[in-house]
């Protein structure tokens, strides 16, 4: 049997004479949505009236004095109380309210079955419950007011109206009072009074239970819409948390509209750009085509210049067999003609052998120093281009046929100096003849080739004296040293020689000859001899002259130095040692027109015996390699001090020797050899028995144009000056 659904309000006793108090209302849960629904708070008729509006009186266990009316109480109260007590019907049974009230939600009222433990739990009252209950009571309050006003129900025959006083008087009953004795009679008004108590009680505890179902309905509608609004709060919740969901959603799929957009209008310049690209792919498309139709027009007719060619190849075929044959006989007479150049290639080295050996000869009889004049290449810092094919691209000279030097006059002063020896071309050049002129670009073998011829007639017994003259930084120590260590290709005369020599002595012993050879170094600085193989700083060094007799009873003077190193050599291997040292020793410094300028004249000698035990001939000659300090402009190298000497005593030096040298072409009687070490050390060679040449060399430098001038008149003037036949020292 399903029991109808218990209202969950509880009431507590709220004390003596206390109302009750609703403390939670839990309604149970609907078993469907529409029993849910059904349970909604009613129509004002069925609200609850709140108890503490109804005149309940309170029933105990024990009957209270201010229960009763005072009649009642005076009725019972006295000397005969326990009589009437006795006599009296037994109390009316009434509902156990204190005990229900007492024992709070553990109380089942009528009908009901409920237990404590199925009790829905209590629930605290929320505001929203508590809005309601409000609401409920002053609705309650209204509909009972109205019930008492109007609706009261009709007292019961015998029922008691309340007088003004507050005591109750039996309806019916006389409106005097009973006598004392009339024992009776006031029982019966009592008794009259019980019931109608009774009757009133029954009513007002029918419309307690009455009430109590309202306020159960209320209190269920309440929960109902508590729990439909705590659903609809999370239903809200759900829904704001779904807005929020969306809108978070509609911003992204903004931003894919935006990206998307982007990338749209990307697409739509790529597309663009695609279609010009087409566009124009499509004209080449037609233009290839084009070509593609001229091509295949084109092939058509090379196919048919291809036939016409091979028909024309198989006919000069045949005509190259012909042909063949008659290269095969051309071929045998290439080679003949190849062996004939062979031939006369070598007879034409013969033949500048010969020359050489000649021209050699006529100087030997002419008796004059010869002269080679050289021009060095500009150098990186003085603005030369590095290509070397530029190397005789030099402003203001020029060379031809291997003999003449050539100077742009115009910037070298006054125009119309004339000087005996120099011929004035038309177009102010002033031309320079020697035995020979080397370029910017030749090469220190090309040089070398020229003078082999005189380092071998040292072998053959001869002085041979050969020296470098020019201004400061021409090119003198580069021409006689060259660069010792490094590129062979630039090794200059000295090694040069050294190396011939030795290599032609071991050639001439296969022809008997033995020779032994030793070598000297020494400068001349400041007008006193120093011994560059030698470390001793103050060794006395002097120039003496032996004089002796020659071939034919000549005179000679044999020009020694005392106290000078010789170093027994006997390969070449031995001599490049003594050249190191000696350039170590050379007294070098850097000056304005040369970063390494030699401050010396410098002597390499090599006395060279031969002895040929086959023949028993002995032969003595000695190769002067000298390397002359460069005359210098003292005004322009600003040179002072220690250098300022120097240059001084350089000076000095160059100017004796030119007077030597005029004296020697003027054929005075008294050639002032001694005037410096210098001429004293070299007077064989510039006067006497040895075969002399000098390089002149040029700096190519428009600024030194006056000195180059001045250098290539003193090397006329020594090529002009007859020193006469070098005598061969044979014995
Ligand atoms: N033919 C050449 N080819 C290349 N470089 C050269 C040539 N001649 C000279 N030089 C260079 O020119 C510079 C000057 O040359 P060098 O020292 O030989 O002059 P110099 O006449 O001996 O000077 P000084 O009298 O001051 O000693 C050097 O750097 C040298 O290497």
């Amino acid at each position: 049997m399903s029991e109808a659904p218990r209202s969950p309000l509880i009431t507590l006793n709220g004390g003596d004479g206390q109302p009750p108090k609703a403390v939670a209302a839990v309604k149970p849960q609907p078993q469907t949505p529409a029993e849910g629904k059904s349970r909604l708070p009613q129509p004002q008729t069925r609200l609850p009236m709140p108890s503490t509006l109804l005149p309940v009186p309170r029933y105990g266990a024990t009957k209270r004095k201010q229960d009763f009316t005072p009649e009642v109480s005076q009725a019972v109260g006295g000397k005969k109380r326990k009589a009437d007590t006795a006599r009296a019907a037994p109390p009316p049974k009434m509902p156990n309210i204190g005990r229900r009230t007492a024992t709070a939600g553990a109380a089942t009222r009528p009908g009901t079955r409920a237990t404590a433990a199925a009790k829905p739990p209590v629930a605290r009252p929320t505001a929203a419950s508590r809005a309601v209950a409000s609401r409920g009571a002053a609705a309650a309050k209204t509909a009972v007011t109205a019930r008492c006003a109007g609706a009261k129900p009709a007292p019961k025959a015998g029922g008691m109206t309340r007088s003004n006083s507050g005591s109750t008087i039996p309806k019916g009953a006389p409106g005097k009072k009973r006598p004392a004795w009339d024992l009776k009679g006031r029982i019966e008004d009592m008794e009259k009074t019980m019931r109608s108590m009774k009757s009133e009680k029954e009513a007002i505890t029918q419309q307690k239970e009455e009430i109590t179902q309202h306020s159960d309905h209320i209190q269920q509608g309440l929960q109902t819409l508590q729990q439909e609004n705590a659903s609809l709060k999370q239903r809200v919740q759900e829904r704001e948390a779904e807005v929020r969901d969306l809108q978070s959603r509609i911003r992204n799929l903004e931003d894919d509209v935006e990206r998307v957009s982007r990338q749209k209008k990307t697409l739509e310049r790529e597309r663009d750009e695609l279609e010009s690209d087409l566009q124009t792919s499509r004209q080449t498309c037609q233009g290839l085509k084009g070509t593609i139709a001229q091509q295949a027009a084109a092939q058509e007719g090379i196919k048919a210049e291809l036939q016409l060619s091979k028909s024309q190849l198989e006919t000069t075929n045949v005509a190259l067999q012909g042909e063949s044959k008659r290269a095969d006989g051309l071929q045998e007479e290439l080679a003949r003609a190849v062996k004939k150049v062979e031939e006369q290639h070598m007879q034409l080295q013969q033949a500048e052998t010969d020359r050489r050996v000649l021209h050699n000869t006529i100087q030997e009889l002419k008796g004059n120093i010869r002269v080679f004049a050289r021009l060095r290449p500009l150098l990186s810092a003085e603005g030369t281009v590095a290509d070397n094919n530029a190397v005789d691209d030099v402003p203001h000279f020029d060379w031809h046929d291997g003999n003449t030097l050539e100077l742009d006059k115009a910037m070298d002063g006054d125009p119309n100096e004339t000087m005996s020896g120099l011929r004035r071309t038309e177009s102010q050049k002033v031309e320079f003849n020697f035995d020979r002129v080397f370029a910017p670009s030749s090469s220190q073998a090309e040089v070398f080739e020229e003078i082999s011829q005189l380092v071998q007639s040292a072998l053959d017994g001869y002085n041979v004296c050969i020296f470098a003259y020019g201004q400061t930084g021409s090119g003198k120590t580069h021409t006689m040293e060259g660069i010792v260590e490094g590129n062979p290709e630039q090794r200059g005369m000295i090694p040069r020689a050294v190396e011939q020599v030795f290599h032609t002595a071991e050639q001439l012993k296969t022809k008997g000859w033995e020779y032994k050879i030793t070598a000297s170094f020494l400068e001349i600085y400041n007008e006193s001899l120093r011994d560059l193989l030698d470390s001793k700083p103050d060794k006395k060094m002097d120039i003496k002259i032996n004089e002796g007799r020659g071939r034919k009873d000549n005179k000679t003077n044999d020009v020694h130095v005392t106290n000078q190193v010789f170093v027994d050599v006997t390969s070449e291997a031995e001599v490049h040692p003594l050249l190191k040292k000696a350039n170590k020793h050379r007294a070098v410094a850097a000056t304005k027109c040369n970063d390494r300028s030699s401050r010396s004249h410098s002597v390499f000698q090599l006395r060279i015996k031969g002895e040929n035990r086959l023949t028993a001939e002995s032969c003595s000659g000695m190769l002067n390699l000298i390397d002359l300090a460069g005359s210098e402009q003292i005004k322009k190298s600003g040179s002072q001090g220690k250098q300022l000497q120097e240059a001084q005593s350089i000076n000095k030096s160059l100017s004796a020797l030119s007077l030597v040298i005029t004296a020697l072409s003027n054929k005075d009687p008294h050639i002032p050899y001694r005037n410096s070490k210098l001429t004293y050390l070299l007077q064989n060679s510039l006067g006497g028995n040895s075969k002399t040449l000098m390089f002149v060399n040029v700096s190519p430098q428009e600024e030194h144009l006056g000195e180059s001038i001045n250098s290539l008149r003193f090397a006329t003037a020594v090529n002009q000056c007859n020193i006469g036949t070098a005598q061969k020292k044979v014995k």
